[in-house]
């Protein structure tokens, strides 16, 4: 299999592409099927940091004075500086379960952001169900970053985008490793001011997994099996109860 490469300007001006060879070759341990569930994690976050890394570009900064210890022949000296310091309020926003892997890197970028988890899961035919939402009431951030490993059909990413943009966060950001090309195109002509920082880009097949993908990244973080539908189905809060009598 060829691996199918896209430049930034295929997707207009806040699309961005990594053409890094330490991200192309990190995203070849995600993909291979020899790698296991904690080489899989670390490489994950790893390849977090660097597209994070990327993201947070846009951020601004403001000058902050400080003091620096400077050794002098005459001993320890305190010099004036101005620094700088983040200015705006930062939401990450992990799309569970996938996303979650990706925290503990953006976290290392951003010790001070919040973290608000969204749970959604698929429905074949049908849009993303919400299983779990802990954004808080009151909108908290002036910029939020989703973090999902892969955008296939893209319709769980625009169901989050819908859902941040309601909540009135005025810059939205997407960090993920794949995203199918036709996912892509979909989210960027329905909301033209989200940022996307990627690992690559990849095609979809008719059964809708990404090729040549990376298998599910939940699956492969965390060494469970595929669920089928109606395993994920009683995920939703309206089952469950259902399901704990039926298991008790
Ligand atoms: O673009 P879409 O077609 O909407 O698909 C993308 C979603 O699918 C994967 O999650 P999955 O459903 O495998 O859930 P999991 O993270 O709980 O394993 C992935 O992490 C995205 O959230
Ligand atoms: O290709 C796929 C399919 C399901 N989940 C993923 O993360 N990737």
């Amino acid at each position: 299999m060829t691996e199918v490469t896209a430049k930034d300007s295929d997707f207009g001006d806040k699309v961005h592409i990594s053409s890094h060879p330490v991200i192309s070759h990190k995203i070849t341990t995600l993909r291979s099927s020899t790698t296991r569930c904690g080489t899989f994690r670390a490489v994950l976050r790893e390849l977090t940091y660097h597209l994070g890394y990327e993201a947070t570009s846009r951020l601004s900064t403001k000058p902050v004075q400080i003091s620096v210890p400077v050794k002098t022949h005459e001993g320890e000296k305190h010099v004036d500086h101005t620094g700088q310091k983040l200015v705006e309020r930062v939401a990450l926003i992990p799309i569970l379960r996938s996303g979650q892997g990706m925290v503990e890197a953006m976290t290392e970028l951003l010790p001070n952001a919040a973290v608000h988890h969204i749970g959604m899961y698929k429905v074949t035919g049908a849009n993303p169900v919400q299983y779990y939402n802990k954004l808080p009431r009151q909108c908290d951030a002036d910029v939020a970053f989703i973090l999902d490993p892969s955008i296939i059909t893209s319709q769980t990413t625009m169901s989050v985008i819908q859902i941040l943009k309601k909540w009135g966060v005025k810059e939205i950001h997407v960090i993920s490793v794949l995203a199918s090309r036709s996912g892509l195109r979909a989210i960027v002509e329905k909301h033209p001011d989200v940022y996307f920082s990627l690992g690559a880009i990849d095609e979809v097949t008719e059964t809708g997994e990404l090729l040549p993908g990376m298998g599910d990244a939940g699956d492969r973080q965390f060494g469970t099996v595929a669920a089928d539908e109606d395993e994920e189905e009683l995920m939703h809060p309206s089952r469950r109860k259902r399901t704990l009598s039926e298991a008790l």
